[in-house]
């Protein structure tokens, strides 16, 4: 399989970077408009295949869509990212341009592709993609909830003094600082729920922290994360092209589940071949439904401005 990543910059190199070292596709193809820019990160990449072992081929190219054509998925980075202080949401003016744009590129050298979605706003822009695209729903999925899911269990396992590996948790609604919704109660260090280990007062600054768990590295580094977000794109891609059937927090649009329509929002899916499956729509607590209904109004919101 061939596969596309566009946006050369932090996440997209890092993001093609975990794909080839994976061995998910024949031929990774990195696309960035900044002249030059894929095509010496591509270089470097490839020069680490005696290094790190691996077979897959990678070619740059400096917006020439047709080195892309015949993907079978294509993951889009491309745009700005927030600086400390920004919310994500501020950036949509000139994301939503980009993402609309290279989605109409892609789709004339790649109509079959599965879409994944990372440029903020993603919720947001993962609805912009639905409805310009055409594509059937099942083929565009935006991705949040796997590196928030992340986020969580490295802050609980952190908590706990214990493996990240040893932790199940998830993370649903909108990829938001304020919208984001870590599933606490469901969360459980090798099936024993955390409650066990931990206080209410421990859980909550736990669940705060991953929320803010993006903010957090912005104000760090200066600049948003691309370590973990690579490798969470890359997992659900390998559930993609192996198709694994996985079952991962996802940005999709809902028909009714979780009591909402309309809207992109994160909710565990199945992810195979086909892209998401199935959407695995598990009854929330009344609390839980409520902070989900209000996540779905701020990205509502969001979505009005398009
Ligand atoms: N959904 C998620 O979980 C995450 C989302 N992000 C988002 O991913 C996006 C990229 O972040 P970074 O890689 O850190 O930014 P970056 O600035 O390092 O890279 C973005 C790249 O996009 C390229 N680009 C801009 N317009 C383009 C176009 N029309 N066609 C092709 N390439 C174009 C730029 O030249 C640049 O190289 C940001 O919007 C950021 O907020 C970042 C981390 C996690
Ligand atoms: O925080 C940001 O702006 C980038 C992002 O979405 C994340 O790292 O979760």
């Amino acid at each position: 399989m061939k596969i596309t990543v566009v946006g050369a910059g932090a996440v997209g190199a890092t993001c093609a970077d975990n794909i080839m070292r994976r061995e998910l596709a024949e031929e990774v193809v990195l696309l960035d408009i900044k002249e030059g820019l894929a095509e010496g990160k591509a270089l470097d990449m490839f020069q680490t295949a005696t290094l790190c072992g691996f077979d897959t081929k990678i070619t740059g190219s400096t917006n020439d869509y047709t080195k892309t054509a015949g993907s079978g998925v294509v993951v889009i980075t491309s745009g700005i990212p927030r600086k400390p202080g920004m919310t994500r949401e501020e950036l949509i003016g000139t994301n939503a341009n980009i993402v609309k744009g290279v989605t109409e590129s892609i789709l004339q050298h790649s109509p079959d592709a599965i879409i994944i979605i990372v440029s903020n706003p993603m919720d947001t822009m993962t609805q912009l993609t639905l409805q310009t695209s055409g594509l059937p729903k099942n083929r565009i999925i935006g991705m949040g909830g796997i590196l928030d899911s992340a986020r969580f269990k490295t802050y609980l396992s952190m908590a706990l003094d214990c493996p990240p590996n040893d932790i199940h948790a998830t993370v649903i609604g909108g990829h938001g600082d304020t919208t984001m919704i870590p599933l606490t109660r469901l969360a459980t260090r090798n099936g024993v729920p955390v409650s066990q280990f931990l206080d209410e007062a421990t859980l909550q600054k736990v669940a705060a922290d991953t929320m803010v768990g993006g903010a957090t590295l912005t104000k760090l580094i200066g600049t948003s994360a691309w370590y973990a977000p690579g490798a969470a794109v890359a997992e659900l891609v390998e559930s993609i092209v192996r198709d694994q059937k996985h079952i991962f927090p996802c940005c999709v649009a809902l028909n009714g589940e979780y009591g909402q329509s309309d809207i992109c929002l994160g909710v565990p899916v199945v992810i195979g071949k086909d892209g998401w499956e199935q959407i695995i729509d598990y009854k929330l607590t009344d609390d839980e439904q409520a902070t989900f209904n209000k996540s779905a109004e701020a990205v509502r919101s969001m979505n009005s401005v398009l």
